[in-house]
């Protein structure tokens, strides 16, 4: 671990298992994120969900995390949504990194060819599907990854807490307006 340009580096090994993987890189310089890239085809029927990778495995140095995040875009122009945001990559895991989404319309009743920008280009599918599935293509980015340190905690079993100003108000207890 170092620091650039003020910045905190983590060295991150990373192992592409499947030849079309996309290596992550930082849009522009300051980004919070890497996009994360769809490595196959995948339709996603209204009420569905699936599972997309991204042909990618990481080796995080301990002490780190990886999140997949939602892109900003994908969350106001469709109704795709991540299934578990923020996915945690825990730093021991070698395994293929996915990206869990959600279709949350529902049926529309009717068939149709869809795409991942909800209509804005439409895409040629094998087969006509619920129009209100989405068509994710190999190479769509379709979430972020987000590296971030993740102290650890240790863990003491005690009779009493110490009192605070909040204590045990939560869930709206100040209300849920201005
Ligand atoms: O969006 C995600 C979330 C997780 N993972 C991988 C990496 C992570 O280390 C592993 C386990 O994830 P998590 O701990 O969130 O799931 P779990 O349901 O608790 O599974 P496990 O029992 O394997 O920990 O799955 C992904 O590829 N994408
Ligand atoms: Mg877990």
């Amino acid at each position: 671990m170092n620091t650039t340009n003020e910045r905190l580096v983590a060295q991150v090994k990373l192992k592409k298992l499947h030849p079309d993987a996309v290596i992550p890189q930082y849009a522009r310089a300051m980004d919070a994120g890497f996009d994360l890239v769809a490595v196959e085809d995948t339709i996603i029927a209204p009420g569905e969900s699936a599972k997309i990778p991204t042909g990618l495995a990481f080796a995080l140095p301990e002490g780190f995390e990886l999140q997949v995040r939602p892109r900003s875009g994908i969350g106001a122009k469709t109704k795709l949504r991540l299934s578990n945001a923020p996915g945690t990559v825990d730093a021991g895991y070698r395994g293929e990194v996915c990206v869990l989404m959600d279709n949350i319309r529902i049926p529309s009743g009717k068939l149709g060819k869809v795409c991942l920008d909800a209509g804005e280009k439409q895409v040629e599918v094998a087969e006509e599907v619920d129009a209100h599935s989405y068509f994710i293509k190999k190479g769509d980015r379709i979430a972020q990854g987000v590296i971030g340190l993740v102290p650890v905690a240790r863990f003491e079993v005690v009779d009493e807490l110490d009192e605070t100003e909040r204590g045990a108000g939560g869930f709206g207890s100040s209300g849920i307006n201005g």
